[in-house]
Order: C-alpha cells, then structure tokens, then sequence
C-alpha cells in the first residue's frame, strides 16, 4: 500500500497550476517577437519543454510551417521520426486523425543498409521512410546524420513531407545539418516549412514538444 510521505519542502504539486506558472515564465522572460504569430504557442511548448528561455534567438520558423504541418495532419499524414525517444514523446490525444507515429530504426534491414551505405543506424532508417514520405510531418530530433540524410533524398528527388521538424542536437553535425534545411530553398529550390533551432541545441524532447504544439495547441 502506499501512503503520501510527510512534507519536508516546499513545492507546487499541483499539475494544471505548474503548467498554467510555467507558460507564465515564459512569456514574461522570452523574446517573441519574431516568431510568427500563428507559431507562437509552437515556440513556447519547445522552451517549456527544454526550459531554454533564450531559445527564440536561435529559434527558425518557416512562414507556412503551421498551415502545412497541422492541414497533413489532419489529413491522417503520419508523424516519421529518427528516435523512438521522439515518438515516445508525441501525446496520442493531441493527433487529429490518430495518426501513425513511425520511427524504423529498429527495423530488421537497417544495420545492413548502413553498413552498405557507409553511414550511420539513425541515417539508414530515413531511407525507409520514402514510401511514406509523401505529405508527411517529418520529426528529427536527435541525429544530424538523419537530417543530412532527408535532405540529400529530397535533392535527388524523393517524394516531399508537408512539414519538417529538424532539431538534432549535439556537436559533429548539427549546427551544419540545420543550416542546410534552412538553405534547401535558396541552394536547391525545394521549398518544404519547417522549423529548426540553429547551432547545438535541439533533441528528441525539443521535436515531441514541436509535434506536441503542432498537432493541438493548447495551454
Ligand atoms: C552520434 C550520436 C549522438 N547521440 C546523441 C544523443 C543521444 N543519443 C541517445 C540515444 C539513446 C541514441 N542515439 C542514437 C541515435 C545514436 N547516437 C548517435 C549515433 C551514433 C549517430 C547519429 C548521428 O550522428 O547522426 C546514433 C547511432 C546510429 O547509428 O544512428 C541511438 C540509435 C544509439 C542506440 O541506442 O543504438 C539511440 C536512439 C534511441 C532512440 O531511438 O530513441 C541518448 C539518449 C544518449 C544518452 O544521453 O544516453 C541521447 C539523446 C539526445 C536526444 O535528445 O535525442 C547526440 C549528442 C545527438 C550524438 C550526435 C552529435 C554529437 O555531437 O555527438
């Protein structure tokens, strides 16, 4: 049986009031200004979920990003994810149609296809997702080779996602694969929205808070 402990600190414990003074915090300490007004609440879940205040500086949001993302999902578009940490994070309840969440880095095939292709497990399993490619909401949250991956596809002519939500994180390759999604319309004419945060920053939480605000805001 369990019993509540005695209370030794104090602390809210009430979860709709933590929410309601972390939103709060937010917009009294970020800097909203530049992000699109249809964005907003896209920008506020990913610093609730990181509790990075400061991430509007870094924060890119693609003008048509909220549109594309949220009319592809509820046209029952599925969510491709490069971690099963992502689409572990995605709220079921929020999807507008009950939409599939698929990451396939598990798949049987894809330590071969690395092998064969010279890359990386997380990179392979992109090159899985091409049948279902077409007009889908795309979460990469954790590796920059996944990114790189996506977007040389998408060069050579792979069907193209209504949205992309590309925050790997870390060290080797995230500030540059970033950048290249940012660039993919000037550099290559391929058009897709997206949002991204440019330098280091990023990770599978950052992508399931994005998804999170883009499938149903609500706060
Ligand atoms: C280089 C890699 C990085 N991983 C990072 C951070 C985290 N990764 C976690 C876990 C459990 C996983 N990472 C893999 C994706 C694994 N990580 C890599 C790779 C070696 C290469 C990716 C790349 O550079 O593009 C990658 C293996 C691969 O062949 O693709 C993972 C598949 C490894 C595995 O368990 O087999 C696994 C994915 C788990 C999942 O599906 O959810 C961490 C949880 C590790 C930890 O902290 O314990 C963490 C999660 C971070 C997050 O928010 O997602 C980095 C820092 C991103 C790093 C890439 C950049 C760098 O500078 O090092």
């Amino acid at each position: 049986m369990s019993t509540r402990p005695s209370r030794h600190y104090d602390y809210i414990d009430d979860g709709p009031a933590i929410y309601v003074d972390s939103f709060a915090t937010i917009r009294s300490e970020s800097d909203l200004s530049r992000i699109p007004a249809d964005a907003e609440k896209i920008a506020v879940r990913m610093i609730h979920g990181t509790g990075q205040t400061d991430l509007t500086r870094d924060l890119e949001i693609h003008p048509r990003l909220v549109g594309a993302a949220r009319g592809a999902l509820e046209n029952g578009a599925p969510i491709l994810t490069d971690a099963h940490m992502v689409a572990s994070g995605v709220t079921r309840a929020r999807l507008p149609r009950d939409n599939e969440v698929v990451c396939l880095l598990r798949d049987a095939s894809v330590p071969g296809l690395a092998r064969e292709f010279g890359t990386t497990r997380s990179a392979a399993a992109v090159s899985l997702w091409e049948p279902r490619l077409e007009g889908a909401v795309v979460a990469i949250g954790n590796a920059p080779t996944a990114l790189f991956h996506l977007l040389e596809m998408l060069i050579d002519g792979a069907p193209r996602p209504a949205a992309i939500v590309g925050v790997p994180v870390g060290f080797i390759g995230a500030a540059e694969s970033k950048q290249a999604l940012s660039d993919l319309a000037a550099d290559h004419g391929i058009d897709i929205p997206y949002v991204t945060v440019h330098g280091r920053r990023g990770g599978s939480a950052m992508a399931a808070s994005a998804l999170n605000a883009l499938a149903q805001e609500r706060e």
